[in-house]
């Protein structure tokens, strides 16, 4: 029997599938220093980001030599040396496509907010303070939205803010993307420079460190709007807070921080912040196709047919 490890990131209903398909499932949290020694009895490992799967932990995982399979639930695999596992011949696979359009309606959801001064008069109401007269904002309409990363997220947000009338444009690694017509290819440097709203939508590789420091922020059109969605490494918190303080930045909109869950209260507390605890994918929908996409992949990666009739 295959023994798999779940530490998060699984719904009830599809470990009971698993369950009734022969996998010996042990659902519970371990920190990281109590990993290591637990996977060496664990055929697969199934994590979403609070867990760290270092060189650490998977030098020892590999002494019970049965690791196999690792599967993040979720998009980003920064919490996982993926090379190091791979040297290891363990199998590290992602479910990028279940909370793409969670994280694009969240990002849509936020550039009104912080347009239109929702999350500070969320604040100040319930101080019993009558601001009408200071929160006026802009309307999205006719404005201009960059896009970094025209990944699947990118494409989400695109497809949602044009409906709503913004226009476009975009830089990604790969250059144009396919599917993209409606929208303006341009370099990073226009990007930053053309943005009424820049929103970010990369993931996060270390050796590249931050993609927006107070250089890209100097670029930036003054009164941007800043959404950053994707990793709060990408970002220099500091350089950002300076930038919304001398008012080159009108207002940002975060759900990722550079140390997650420790925050810099400066930032959240910045009046013309709208912080959200990384929560872009966490929707039902989201979680409940993740799962669904994990159970495909484990019963896949162990030669298994997740439509075996199964009573639940
Ligand atoms: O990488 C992801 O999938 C998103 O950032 C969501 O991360 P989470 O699974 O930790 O909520």
């Amino acid at each position: 029997m295959f023994n798999i490890l779940v530490t998060e990131g699984l719904g009830e209903y599809e470990i009971n599938k698993l369950r009734l398909l022969g996998f010996n499932i042990i659902d519970r949290y371990y920190e990281d220093h109590e990993l290591g020694k637990v996977l060496k009895v664990v055929d697969a490992l199934v994590v979403r980001s609070k867990n760290k799967i270092t060189r650490k932990i998977i030098d020892e995982a590999c002494e019970g030599k049965r690791l196999k399979l690792i599967v993040r639930s979720g998009v980003g695999l920064d919490n996982i040396d993926v090379k190091y596992a791979e040297d290891k011949d363990i199998t590290v696979i992602n479910t990028p496509n279940g909370s793409t359009r969670s994280v694009a309606e969240l990002t849509i959801g936020q550039i009104i907010t912080i347009s239109r001064f929702i999350n500070i008069s969320n604040i100040t109401m319930r101080e019993g303070i009558w601001n009408k007269n200071k929160y006026v904002g802009i309307e999205i309409y006719g404005k201009t939205l960059g896009i970094i990363g025209m990944g699947r997220i990118g494409k989400a947000v695109a497809e949602r803010a044009y409906s709503l009338g913004m226009r476009i444009i975009y830089n990604d690694i790969l250059g144009e993307m396919e599917g993209c017509n409606k929208y303006m290819y341009t370099t990073l440097d226009e990007v930053l420079s053309a943005s009424d709203f820049l929103t970010i939508h990369i993931p996060y590789e270390k050796e590249k460190g931050y993609l927006i420091t107070k250089k890209e922020i100097d670029k930036m059109k003054d009164g941007v709007y800043f959404i950053n969605h994707a990793r709060g490494k990408l970002v220099c918190e500091l350089d950002l807070l300076t930038g919304l303080n001398n008012g080159k930045i009108e207002a940002a909109a975060l759900d990722v921080f550079e140390d997650e869950p420790n925050i810099n209260m400066e930032l959240v507390n910045h009046p013309r912040v709208s912080p959200t605890p990384h929560i872009g994918a966490s929707t039902f929908e989201a979680q409940n196709r993740i799962s669904e996409e994990i159970v495909n992949i484990i019963t896949e990666y162990f030669g298994l047919d997740s439509n075996t009739d199964i009573a639940l």
